[in-house]
Formats: C-alpha cells, sequence, structure tokens
C-alpha cells in the first residue's frame, strides 16, 4: 500500500522561546526538523507543513525532496492542510508526525506500519509509570489512578481516506488525530513508543535530546551490508527484465520468475544485511504461486522487512555482468525503477554493468550474471 508521510511544523515553538521557532533551531548541529525528516526518508512521499512565514527557509532546506504545505492556526488545521494536498494521490496509509519530535526511533515508525496492516489505525505510546496527583495552589490536592493510562506519540497511522474524512467531519481543537479518529468511531491499536521520542516543548529539552544523541553516537551506528549474487541462463526470447527494465535482446533468462537477476542479486543483499537467508527461503522455487512471478513482490518484500526491522535502506549498488544486451542505455531507468521499488531517492540506487572480457559463461553468452551490495541503517 501506498505510504505518504505527513510532519507538521508549522507552530512557533512558544514554549521552547528562544526567538527562532524550536523547528528551526539547531540540534547538535543539525536543525530539528532536518532530523525529523531524515527519520522518515525511505518510507514514502513525505509532506512538510509550514506556517507560511517560513516557507523560504523550508525549500532552503529540502529543495525539492519534500512537499511543501501551509499550515493553519492549529495543529489540527495544519494536519487537514496536508491531507487535502494528498487527495487525488493514490496514497492509501499516513504517517502523521510532530515535526518537534526529531528522534523518534526507526523501531517506533515499523512498529505503527505494521499494526496499520491489520488496524485501521495505530500510534504509540508509553503507559504512565509515575504517580498520578492533582495539585491546587502548589498543593497536592488528590491522587488519580493511572492504570490504563498512556502518554501519546506520534506517528500517528491512518488509512488515508479514512483520516481524511474524519479531520473533515472535526469541530476542531483536538489534541491529536487519534483524538479525530477516534470522535469519528475509528479503533486506534496501541504500538510501542520511546523514551527517545520525545517532542520539544519547553527549553530544557533541547538539552534533553542533546544527551540522546550523544547517547546514540557512543553506542556506535547500527550499519550492516549485505551482498547478493545471482545467474540465469539465456533461453529463447526477445529480451530479458533486468532492473524492472524490459530489455530488448535476441534471447530472453530462463527463470522460474521473471528471471531478473539484478533485482534478486539486490533482494539477496538485503535479506543478507538482515542476516534473513535469501529469496529461496522467502519465496521457494517449488511453490507454484511465484511461477512467472515479477520479481519486484520479491524486492518489497526484502525492502518492507528492513523497515519493520528498524532499518532504512542508505544505498544500493547493482553490477551486472554481461556481453549483451548492452545496459548503459537503460541504467537510468533502471535506477529509477529499483529507486520506487525501494521508496529511496534515485541518487542511493546504483547500477552499472561490465563484460567478463568474453571469458567464462557469461564471455560465452550463455547467461547473465549480477553483483550486488546493500547498505542498511538503523537507529
Ligand atoms: N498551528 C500549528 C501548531 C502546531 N503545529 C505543529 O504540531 C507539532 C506539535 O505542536 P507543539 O509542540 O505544541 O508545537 P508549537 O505549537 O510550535 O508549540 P507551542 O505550543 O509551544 O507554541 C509541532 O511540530 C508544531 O510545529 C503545526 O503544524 N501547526
Ligand atoms: C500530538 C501530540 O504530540 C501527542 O502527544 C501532542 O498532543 C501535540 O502537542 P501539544 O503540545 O499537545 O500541542
Amino acid at each position: 500500500m501506498t505510504v505518504a508521510v505527513i510532519i507538521v511544523a508549522a507552530g512557533r515553538g512558544s514554549r521552547a522561546g528562544g526567538g527562532t521557532p524550536k523547528q528551526w533551531r539547531d540540534l547538535a548541529g543539525v536543525p530539528v526538523l532536518a532530523r525529523t525528516v531524515s527519520a522518515f526518508r525511505g518510507l514514502g512521499r513525505i509532506t512538510v507543513v509550514l506556517h507560511p512565514d517560513d516557507m523560504v527557509r523550508g525549500v532552503a532546506l529540502f529543495g525539492g525532496t519534500v512537499t511543501l504545505v501551509a499550515g493553519g492556526a492549529t495543529r489540527d488545521a495544519s494536519v487537514r492542510a496536508a491531507l487535502e494536498s494528498l487527495t487525488g494521490s493514490g496514497v492509501e496509509k499516513v504517517l502523521i508526525h510532530d515535526g518537534a519530535r526529531p528522534l523518534v526511533p526507526r523501531a517506533v515508525i515499523a512498529g505503527v506500519l505494521a499494526a496499520l496492516d491489520t488496524a485501521p489505525a495505530a500510534a504509540p505510546a508509553l503507559a504512565v509509570t509515575d504517580a498520578l496527583w492533582r495539585g491546587t495552589g502548589g498543593r497536592v490536592s488528590g491522587t488519580e489512578n493511572r492504570e490504563g493510562l498512556y502518554r501519546a506519540q506520534t506517528p500517528q497511522g491512518f488509512r488515508f481516506a479514512q483520516i481524511l474524512a474524519a479531520h473533515r467531519a472535526h469541530p476542531g481543537g483536538a489534541a491529536d488525530d487519534v483524538e479525530v479518529a477516534r470522535a469519528a468511531g475509528l479503533t486506534v491499536d496501541i504500538t510501542p513508543g520511546s523514551e527517545d521520542n520525545l517532542k520539544i516543548t519547553f527549553a530544557e529539552d533541547f538539552a534533553r535530546a542533546g544527551a540522546i544523541l550523544a547517547a546514540r553516537k557512543d553506542r556506535g551506528m547500527d550499519v550492516r551490508t549485505g551482498n547478493g549474487y545471482d545467474v540465469h541462463a539465456f533461453c529463447e526470447g526477445d529480451g530479458v527484465i533486468l532492473c524492472g527494465v524490459k530489455v530488448p535482446h535476441t534471447k530472453a533468462l530462463l527463470g522460474h520468475s521473471d528471471a531478473d537477476v539484478g533485482m534478486h542479486a539486490l533482494t539477496d543483499a538485503i535479506y543478507g544485511a538482515l542476516a534473513e537467508g535469501d529469496i529461496g527461503r522467502h519465496f521457494p522455487p517449488s511453490d507454484p504461486q511465484w511461477k512467472g512471478a515479477a520479481s519486484e513482490i520479491f524486492l518489497a518484500h526484502a525492502a518492507k522487512l528492513a523497515t519493520d526491522k528498524g532499518y532504512r535502506i542508505s544505498n544500493v549498488d547493482v553490477t551486472i555482468v554481461c556481453e549483451r544486451p548492452k545496459v548503459g542505455p537503460h541504467a537510468a531507468a533502471m535506477m529509477a525503477e529499483l529507486a520506487r521499488i525501494l521508496g529511496i531517492s534515485p541518487n542511493r540506487v546504483s547500477v552499472k554493468a561490465t563484460t567478463s572480457e568474453r571469458l567464462g559463461f557469461t564471455g560465452r553468452e550463455e547467461g547473465i550474471a549480477a553483483l550486488a551490495t546493500a547498505t542498511l541503517i538503523g537507529d
């Protein structure tokens, strides 16, 4: 299902003070909003909602890599503006996130997305663990039962059509999109939140966020690489499918699926990085349902597995080994197709080709080989 991400950042950050609205201030040298957007790269189209006064700043920070929409006077008005801007775009699921939550862990996002596979709506939260008091005039005037109480976080995830209809029907004044959804009768699953996913609200929250970043740096970045290799023999035909692109040729490639050797190598590279075996384990060749299947299914599965496990795909590199057909004229289309399936920017995808100098089976034009590398990054 097509996923869109809405990041609301049109507030003025009055409680944080400091002159410049909090989303534009630096957190360990990087603007808060840039960090928030980075956390969602690769998941789908990103819409960032800005105050009308901040549009020039938004273009300078993001260029054309996100869609910018002018927000409203309240958070829910800002969300509504983004939802309306996405009508007719074919988006099926939407994640709505505060621009002021820059350190959202990938696992929190993955939890919401996984819950959306079966639930109409889902959002992360943390159970309240402290005792709850009422206070009057600086004195405790009562206690509240904390049983079943949660601290709500974002991203909050919905079916696009349902949350759009819910916002259109809502009178306004909701604290979050879960409140809007529930007012429309939707049930909302609670998924695991994280203490790292703090909302920068007050000035001291910058120091808390800085400490979380420093702790992450101490732990070291979780970077994983994987490689993949695949071979398919030529058979009679009039073209081959390489990295999702039909390339005219005097032969075809033989295989149980569409025999897209490049996409298979790349899929195995992602499974390899995740230590999740290979295509054969997830899509056994003995299973007739994969006969003639488009290899996009395999690659999309590997990419979703990466997201579900809390990783984003940083970059991929595919090398195709053959004398013919010539890959160069089709490489740009192949990179665009892989980028689309993986949900990452085309400048993070490389497809290149080499001959084997007429040596070996590729040199004798008996088949095509492909190698791939994938780099995955966790929090
Ligand atoms: N009219 C508004 C108000 C809020 N937000 C966004 O909603 C998120 C959560 O709101 P909050 O933390 O309350 O931000 P501010 O409204 O900016 O803060 P304050 O209330 O302190 O002014 C923020 O990312 C904020 O930019 C928005 O897009 N449009
Ligand atoms: C949506 C939200 O982040 C959920 O915790 C929160 O309600 C928005 O921030 P605000 O401080 O309530 O405006």
